[in-house]
């Protein structure tokens, strides 16, 4: 059996892989084995997150199951020489061969689609960055006295990271404000944005063109609030005037929509030539991002504009590929001795949100740093207040849901109107780290549906059912994640599934939705950008691959109230020993040397190409 067929057996690559493979063939039936096994292994790559292939740890790209083992690869030396001689493969330096649909960088393979949105991305953040800035003499002799006012820590605290990130916002074009949860990231925002309009009112221009963005309809509306509630306060303390409060906008939208999506095509209506008509673009929760949208986006952000980018680099990653967030943030700490990012990450570490119920900041720290020992001495000892470990089997998982989960979905049959359903459904979810297997969100779900509606056959689509979307439909306006809930109408007895989508509360029958599934327990990853009240995280038995430092910290960081892990000691440890690895060529088209990517020179960086 060839390497390809192989790997296709072994489940290291998909049927579509697979076939991209053979494509290749089809064009060149001389194409070595090691080649196609490569292309295959590249595109699979894409799949997992990652925008490059590094040859060398090709194989910890390879499946995991203990029965199933994967074929040997190819020694890398020989590898590499079959890559190199490959009609099919482009060196960075020949890569505007539009035949060579795999590009090769040292031992790093490459989708060329994948090499080109990354090299795109670089480089239109440093047309933003190259634009003159303003300059900071400009704003000196009135911004001290007024951070002072707005960032009360900075009086005693004269290195006050979120008055950091407010100077730094003035200065330069491109903000990368990053934290956890509660370390004041949106205070932050709102008060930066007052900053900015009072700059321009100063050099006596008009207020500042606005844009508030994020990645899903719930993070947008929960930006949009939250710095409403920010600004009302400021107002009220008399800190701004209603001028200055009404010159930021109070609603935020969804990336897609920011951008102007056209039906059936995956370009927007604003663009390069096109671009938003903002002088200011703020995108929070910027980790769940991923690497063609965020090229699209800054793109489309006017030469003359700046870009902020708010969010967690410590989560996971977006589903889709490319570990942005995190490479623009290595990036920018490792500026300017080993690269040229431009712009400047400010990073939050103190934690100011008060629950009187929950204490997860040091759970979660020792997780973030991978320190076991104190994680599970903690979670044995009950010392994380609002944090409950239950080291059980998943045989017993059933009779628990039964007993804490179902109450609270049963909650949504009884709500008054699909609203306080939907408002409902926030207060509780089941998470999980896998969709497949016993432990997994389909066969979670399908047991929670059994409870809920026994006459139902696995789907939600029932009075107080919760749906989740599974692809984008723009023709919807619904997008991939986003939650809705089943209503049978009391006056017709029809049913129809309520979304809260950017243009308000919306009914669909259930005949016309776009592809979805129960949401009543979802993977973590696609819980990223919600919270709820509380939480009951459940592991596998077996330890994989996906439970990983950053896929804890990102599942026990939803709750606001209360969470319950459901997982044996070995996966916790197994779990906070890992990390979500993503292999992104991002940090290197900033025209630097990573430490252990063994390059020679640290080349200038030069757009466009
Ligand atoms: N410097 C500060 N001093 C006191 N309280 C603060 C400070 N900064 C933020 N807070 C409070 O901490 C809480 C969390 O702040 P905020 O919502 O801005 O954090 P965040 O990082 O945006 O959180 P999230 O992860 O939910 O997006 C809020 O109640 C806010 O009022």
């Amino acid at each position: 059996m060839t390497l390809l067929d192989a790997l296709l057996r072994s489940a290291a690559v998909r049927a579509v892989d697979h076939a991209f493979a053979l494509a290749l063939r089809r064009i060149d039936p001389a194409t070595p084995d090691a080649v196609l096994a490569a292309a295959a292994l590249a595109a699979a790559a894409v799949a997992q997150g990652h925008s490059v292939l590094p040859l060398a740890c090709a194989h910890l790209l390879l499946p995991d199951a203990p029965n199933d083992t994967p074929p040997p690869l190819p020694p890398l030396a020989e590898w590499l020489d079959a890559l190199r001689a490959s009609r099919f493969v482009a060196s960075s330096a020949d890569a505007a061969s539009e035949t060579r649909v795999l590009v090769l960088e040292d031992d790093r393979l490459a989708l060329r689609r994948y090499w080109r949105y990354e090299r795109r991305l670089a480089a239109a953040l440093c047309m933003l960055g190259d634009a003159a800035a303003p300059s900071p003499a400009d704003h000196t002799a009135w911004l001290e006295p007024r951070l002072a006012q707005l960032f009360p820590l900075l009086r005693s605290d004269p290195g006050d990271a979120q008055a950091i990130a407010a100077r730094a916002a003035l200065v330069h074009r491109v903000l990368l404000l990053t934290g956890g949860p509660g370390t004041g990231k949106t205070t932050t925002v709102a008060r930066l944005l007052v900053l900015a309009v009072e700059a321009a009112a100063r050099r006596g221009e008009p207020a500042p063109r606005i844009l508030l963005a994020a990645p899903t309809g719930k993070a947008a509306a929960r930006l949009g609030e939250s710095l409403r509630t920010t600004l009302d306060a400021l107002l009220d303390d008399g800190l701004i005037d209603a001028a200055t409060s009404a010159a930021i906008p109070s609603a935020a939208s969804t990336v897609h929509r920011l951008l102007g999506t056209i039906p059936n095509r995956s370009v927007f209506r604003h663009d390069a030539a096109q671009p938003l008509a903002a002088d200011l673009v703020v995108v929070d929760e910027a980790s769940m991002v991923d690497l063609p949208l965020m090229t699209k986006l800054v793109e489309a952000v006017s030469r003359h504009a700046r870009l902020m980018l708010i969010g967690d680099p410590d989560q996971l990653p977006s589903v889709e590929t490319g570990n942005v967030l995190s490479a623009l943030c290595d990036a920018a700490d490792r500026t300017p001795e080993f690269a040229a990012f431009p712009g400047r990450r400010v990073h939050l570490h103190r934690s100011h949100r008060q629950a009187a119920q929950l204490d997860l900041a040091p759970l979660a720290a020792a997780i973030r740093e991978g320190e076991a020992d104190v994680a599970l001495d903690g979670l044995a000892a009950a010392r994380y207040r609002g944090v409950e470990w239950q080291q059980s089997t998943l045989r017993a998982l059933p009779a628990w849901l039964r007993q804490h989960a179902v109450p609270h979905y049963r909650a949504l049959q009884l709500a008054a109107d699909p609203q306080q359903a939907l408002d409902l459904a926030r207060r509780y979810r089941v998470l999980t780290a896998l969709r497949a297997g016993p432990s997994g969100s389909l066969a979670l779900n399908a047991q929670l549906v059994a409870m809920l509606d026994p006459s139902r056959r696995g789907d939600a689509l029932f009075h107080g059912g919760l749906a989740m979307v599974v692809q984008n439909s723009y023709r919807h306006g619904l997008f991939n994640g986003d939650i809705g809930v089943g209503w049978r109408d009391a006056h017709d007895d029809r049913l129809h599934v309520w979304f809260d989508t950017d243009t308000g509360l919306r009914p669909f029958a259930p005949t016309a939705l776009p592809a979805h599934e129960p949401a009543f327990a979802l993977t973590v990853h696609k819980s990223q950008g919600s919270e709820f009240d509380r939480v009951l995280l459940v592991l596998p038995e077996h330890d994989t691959r996906a439970v990983s430092r950053e896929l804890l910290y990102t599942g026990l960081t939803r709750t606001r109230e209360h969470v319950t892990v459901w997982a044996g000691e070995d996966i916790l440890r197994a779990g906070i020993a890992r990390r979500a690895q993503r292999y992104s060529g991002l940090a290197r088209c900033f025209g630097g040397i990573l430490p252990g990517l063994q390059e020679s020179t640290a080349g200038a960086f030069a757009p466009p190409w």
